[in-house]
């Protein structure tokens, strides 16, 4: 698979920008991959690590000459990155993002982009709970979507950023802005919303660290504990910023909740049952439609039911 840019810098260098270099290499890119990030303690790590063909200590440096830019900090922090390099950014050249929320980086970063730059948003729904430069690797988005929301911008451009995507190893998928970030709030956000909370009531009650919690949780909760050791800076910006979405999903979230609590205190055997039927059948699809990958198969081969 070709890559079809010579020049490809990464802002921002975390678990998403270097899992991006590592599989460019193990695509067998010969072209040139530049970084900045903010602070010297990161660029020093990068440097250590050979991540980038070479780490600048300017974003502007980094940016000029490439011919795909590739912003890949918080979305808190997308608009002033983008404000700062946009004079800089070779004309003709492609402009991204990888950013968990749409909307608001699209607010934040199209008004300075440059006539004949093109703006091509992303969004890799691949990831972990861990965060720098020396928490990436090369498979993160083997068979992942990499979501891509062109809002308008030229095609050509779109179709060169999805090759690129596809020779990292993911799928792409074309989504609209508003959609996506409804999708994002329902498949990310609030999941990681639900585990913080999970872990912060199970801290209240001084029983996270005590052995015995660990020790005998099943997958569920220690699952809820890996989520919830996700960038603290990350998640903070992604609720900030997805506002309208994740409020709208909390809210029918709450709902349910309240109706199954309502179920549990009326002793409402039948509504428990059917809820939890009707959610059991909804994982089993999604299995049979061999979409979970990481699904334990017993020894039963994927497709066994
Ligand atoms: N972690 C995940 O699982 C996923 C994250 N994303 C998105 O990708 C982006 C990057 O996330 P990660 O790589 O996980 O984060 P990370 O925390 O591992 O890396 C972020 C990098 O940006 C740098 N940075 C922060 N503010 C900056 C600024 N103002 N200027 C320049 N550099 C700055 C940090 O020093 C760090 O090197 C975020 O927008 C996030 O929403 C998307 C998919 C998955
Ligand atoms: O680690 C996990 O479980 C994730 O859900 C990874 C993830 C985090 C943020 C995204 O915007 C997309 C994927």
């Amino acid at each position: 698979m070709s890559i079809p840019y010579n020049r490809v810098a990464l802002i921002g260098l975390g678990l998403i920008a270097s899992s991006m270099f590592w599989a460019l290499k193990r695509a067998g890119f010969q072209g040139q991959v530049t970084g900045y990030a903010r602070s010297q303690a990161t660029r020093d790590t990068a440097r250590r690590l050979g991540l980038c063909d070479h780490v600048y200590d300017s974003a502007i440096d980094a940016v000029k000459d490439a011919d795909l830019v590739v912003l890949c900090v918080p979305v808190g922090a997308m608009g002033a990155v983008a404000t700062e390099i946009a004079p800089y950014l070779k004309p003709g050249c492609t402009l991204s993002d990888v950013g968990s929320v749409k909307k608001s980086v699209i607010e934040a970063v199209s008004p300075h982009i440059p006539e004949g730059v093109h703006f091509v948003p992303t969004h890799p729904m691949a990831g972990t709970e861990h965060s720098g430069p020396d928490s990436g690797f090369a498979s993160l988005f083997d068979n992942r979507w990499c979501l891509i929301v062109p809002n308008g911008a030229d095609e050509d451009a779109t179709r060169r950023l999805e090759d690129f995507w596809h020779a990292l190893g993911a799928n792409c998928e074309r989504m609209e802005v508003q959609h996506h970030d409804l999708v994002c709030a329902v498949v990310s956000h609030i999941p990681h919303l639900i585990a913080y909370t999970m872990v912060g009531v199970a801290d209240d009650l001084n029983r996270v660290t005590d052995q015995e919690v660990i020790k005998f949780s099943a997958a569920g909760f220690r699952d809820f504990t890996r989520i919830a050791a996700s960038d603290p800076t990350m998640w903070r910006d992604v609720f900030l910023t997805n506002k309208e979405a994740t409020l709208e999903i909390l809210g029918r979230f709450t709902e349910e909740l309240f109706a199954l609590q309502r179920a549990i205190r009326t002793g409402d055997g039948d509504q428990l049952f059917d809820y939890f039927t009707r959610t059991r059948a909804i994982r089993r699809g999604i299995i049979d439609a061999g979409q979970d990958t990481d699904a334990p198969d017993f020894g039963r081969g994927k497709a066994a039911k």
